[in-house]
C-alpha cells in the first residue's frame, strides 16, 4: 500500500471538518499569539487562516514566515496560509518548511494562467495543498484552465487587505458556478466579511471552507460564536 503523503492527509482532515469554519488570526493579539491559537482550538477549530500582506499587492502589511513558524509551533490544526503578496514563487519553499498546509497564491499577481499552473505544480511539489484566490473583480475565466487541477479555490468576498469589510455577494456567484463544474474537485474557499448575516448563503452557495476574521477575533468569547457560525452551516 502506498503511504500517504501531507497533502492526503492534510486534504482529508479538511473535508472530514467541511464545511469549516476557519478562523484569521489578522485581528489577534499578536503579543498573546499563542494563547490566541489555543483559543481558537479550543473553541472548535479545525483550520486556521494566516494572512500575509506585504504593502505591494495590498495596501496593509501583516507578517512573513516567522509567524506562520510560530504558529506552527503553537498548534497542529492545519495551517491555511493566503499569501496576499507579489512574487510569491520566490517564498513559497520557505512558508512550507516554516509549517504552512496549504499555500494560497493570487491569480491577480501572475502574467497568465501557466504561471499560475507553475505555482500550483511549486507547491504541491512541496507536499502542500495549493490554492489559488480571485478578487471580486476578477472574473472565474481568469482561471479557468487551472480550476480543475488545484486544491483550493479562494473567491475573496472583499478587496484583500484588511478585515472587517463588508460581503460582496458577486462571491457567491462565482462559487455556485464552480461548484457545478463536474471537473473542480478543488475545496471552495470564501474571505472577507463572512459572519452570522453571510455564512449561510456562503455554503449555499457551495463554499466548503469559510474564513472568519472579525465575526471571531471581536467577539467576547470565541467558542460561542463558532458554534453560532457552525449551526447556521450544519
Ligand atoms: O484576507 C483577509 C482580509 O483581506 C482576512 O482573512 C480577514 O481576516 C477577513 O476578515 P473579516 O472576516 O473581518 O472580513
Amino acid at each position: 500500500m502506498t503511504a500517504q503523503t501531507h497533502r492526503d492527509q492534510i486534504r482529508a482532515r479538511l473535508a472530514a471538518a467541511a464545511p469549516a469554519i476557519n478562523p484569521s488570526i489578522l485581528g489577534c493579539d499578536y503579543a498573546q499569539l499563542g494563547q490566541e491559537i489555543a483559543d481558537m482550538e479550543q473553541a472548535g477549530a479545525k483550520v486556521l487562516h494566516l494572512d500575509v500582506m506585504d504593502g505591494h499587492f495590498v495596501p496593509n502589511f501583516t507578517f512573513g514566515m516567522t509567524i506562520v513558524e510560530a504558529a506552527r509551533r503553537a498548534t497542529e490544526l492545519p495551517l491555511d496560509v493566503h499569501l496576499m503578496m507579489e512574487q510569491p514563487g520566490r517564498y513559497i519553499r520557505q512558508f512550507r518548511e516554516a509549517g504552512a498546509d496549504v499555500i494560497t497564491v493570487h491569480e491577480e499577481v501572475c502574467r497568465d494562467q501557466s504561471e499560475l499552473a507553475d505555482l500550483v505544480a511549486q507547491i504541491r511539489e512541496l507536499d502542500a495543498l495549493a490554492g489559488i484566490a480571485i478578487n471580486p473583480p476578477t472574473p472565474l475565466e481568469r482561471i479557468d484552465k487551472v480550476a480543475g487541477n488545484c486544491d483550493l479555490i479562494l473567491c475573496m468576498s472583499v478587496m484583500p487587505g484588511f478585515g472587517g469589510q463588508e460581503f460582496d455577494h458577486v462571491a457567491l456567484e462565482k462559487l455556485a458556478a464552480l461548484r457545478d463544474r463536474p471537473d473542480v474537485t478543488a475545496f471552495l474557499e470564501v474571505d472577507g466579511g463572512v459572519n452570522v448575516e453571510t455564512i449561510a448563503d456562503c455554503t449555499a452557495a457551495g463554499a466548503n471552507m469559510l474564513v472568519v476574521g472579525s465575526a471571531i477575533s471581536g467577539s467576547d468569547n470565541y467558542r460561542q460564536r463558532i458554534v453560532e457560525l457552525e449551526r447556521l452551516i450544519k
